[in-house]
């Protein structure tokens, strides 16, 4: 971004469009990224390692107010982009119109709360305190250089989620756009040229072992900041020279179940568990992937789910009253099919009609049932368009289940009698980081903590604690005597430092 694009002309990656599930589907060719090289990603890496400076650079070391100013001018003139990123939603991800409108403006809300947060912080982290003789000026700052990479589902909002609080506490950052979503972020490169100091914002493109893997090589990044799944996280981190020196903020995958007990309200737990399951074709990391159902209601609420599945409008995300929409992954719908045909040869059966049906590049959910622990789809994070269904008698299966699986980010209980309800909280909330009450599992909102318990993450990122994870405390300490003293009213008189100053009070 700041680094001159222009550089990398000719060797540019096509990005197709692989969204559309008409009959004459082809694919269309919407725009190009330049693929770039070791030795062009290293370019970026001393733009943004020169702009932190070591400490020197003007954006670590600039008052707080000032960093303000350059975020709010940056979130003025994104806004002006939304109907061009709301449609490089729609046509690169296939995320249905409602929901690519609600990723732009959840994300423009996203930064306003993180600017509102960054001033709440700043001013509770301030702190004078005189102790043992010593004083101690103390401030919330910088980390150093945060590599980002976003997720594909999420390409707008949550590679913002990481770099726009890395950002604002004075970070510089390198950012790569995820494979799918790429375009989407061209609209608004202009738009940080125009609001940041050069070098503190940077773009990378291209693949992850061609462009990431040589900058973490270096030992140059202090964060690694990654939406995503574990390998990436894990094949990046193991590049870097120095592993212990790098802070991870890393949000990863889930196995997110639902609980339906027998007194649960069916009508509202379909409903929960359909927009659970199936959002955005549950290719959410917060999606519901697996619907843990009593034996006492298994029949009606099999009957009902299944036939809502089927009732699900697929078509092309710009077209109103669609649920369903084509995966932007190729090889999402072989996948699926392979864990069909797996759950049905280990005895499962497809409830719903139209479950399995394939058209281009969409299969249609299959419900499965009953599944069992030896089955793939039991086991994998699917992803995708299709769910499991197992039975359950007593809680305490589940309960072993959970505190037997990788993950650990989030529930949906669906239940009445509080005095069954409530120890089930209280033992669940030890094995997730979320219980949702007759409610399907979800992010938002964002001033809320998204985290999670094992494999599912590494940090909290939400507006409040994402700042914190991308900041460490910082102090100057002198002897408390009088001629310190007099340095120190001077600083602050003078107001020539932006650190010993009292620049917080905003
Ligand atoms: O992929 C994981 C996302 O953070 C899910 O967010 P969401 O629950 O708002 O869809």
């Amino acid at each position: 971004m700041n680094g001159e694009l222009k550089k990398w002309e000719g060797q540019t990656a096509e990005v197709l469009s692989t969204i559309s599930i008409s009959e004459d589907y082809k694919p269309t060719l919407l725009g190009s990224v330049p693929n770039m090289d070791a030795e062009s990603a290293n370019e970026v890496l001393l733009s943004a390692c020169d702009a932190f400076g070591k400490g020197k650079g003007a954006w670590p070391t600039m008052k707080v107010s000032d960093r303000i100013s350059c975020m709010e001018k940056f979130v003025e003139q994104m806004k002006t982009k939304r109907d061009e990123v709301v449609k490089l939603l729609m046509w690169e991800i296939g995320k249905n119109l409602p929901d690519s409108e609600k990723e732009f403006d959840r994300t423009v809300e996203y930064i306003y709360d993180t600017i509102e947060d960054y001033k709440q912080l700043d001013r509770d982290s301030a702190k004078f305190l005189n102790r043992d003789g010593v004083y101690a000026h103390i401030r919330r700052g910088p980390l150093g250089v945060v590599l980002c990479l976003g997720p594909y589902n999420y390409p707008l909002n949550e590679t913002f989620a990481l770099l726009i609080p890395a950002l604002i506490m004075g970070n510089t950052a390198i950012f790569k756009p995820a494979k799918h979503g790429v375009l989407l972020i061209t609209p608004l490169m202009e738009a940080f040229r125009n609001s940041f100091p050069r070098g503190v914002v940077n773009i990378i493109f291209g693949r992850g072992r061609e462009v990431a893997a040589p900058i973490m090589q270096s030992g140059r990044i202090d964060v690694l900041a990654l939406i995503g799944n574990s390998k990436s996280a894990i094949a990046l981190q193991d590049q870097h020279p120095n592993k212990n020196r790098l802070r991870l903020v890393l949000g990863l995958e889930a196995k997110n179940p639902a609980i339906i007990l027998p007194d649960a309200d069916l009508d509202l737990a379909v409903e929960e568990c359909i927009n659970g399951t199936l959002s955005f074709n549950g290719q959410r990391c917060t999606a519901l992937k697996i619907v843990y159902v009593h034996e006492d209601i298994r029949e009606e609420f099999n009957k009902r789910f299944a036939a809502k599945v089927d009732a699900l409008k697929l078509g092309n995300p710009w077209e109103a009253g669609v649920k369903l929409t084509p995966l932007p992954e190729p090889d999402k719908p072989t996948y699926i099919q392979g864990l069909i045909d797996d759950a049905k040869e280990k005895g499962a059966e497809i409830l719903n009609k139209k479950g399995g049906e394939t058209t281009d590049n969409y299969i249609f959910p299959a419900v499965l049932y009953p599944v069992t622990e030896e089955m793939r789809v039991y086991k994998e994070e699917q992803f995708g368009p299709v769910i499991p269904v197992k039975l359950f008698n007593d809680i305490d299966q589940i309960l072993d289940e959970l505190a037997l699986s990788n993950y650990g980010q989030q529930v949906s209980l669906f239940g009445k009698d509080v005095y069954e309800l409530s120890p089930l909280i209280d033992t669940l909330v030890n094995l997730v980081c979320r219980v949702n009450l007759n409610s399907s599992c979800q992010r938002g909102p964002d001033v809320f903590p998204f985290t999670g318990r094992k494999d599912s993450a590494v940090g909290t990122l939400s507006v409040h604690d994402a700042l914190r994870s991308f900041s460490i405390r910082t102090f100057v300490a002198t002897k408390d005597n009088a001629s310190n003293k007099e340095i120190l009213e001077k600083l602050l008189e003078t107001k020539v430092s932006n650190f010993i100053s009292t620049d917080y009070i905003l």
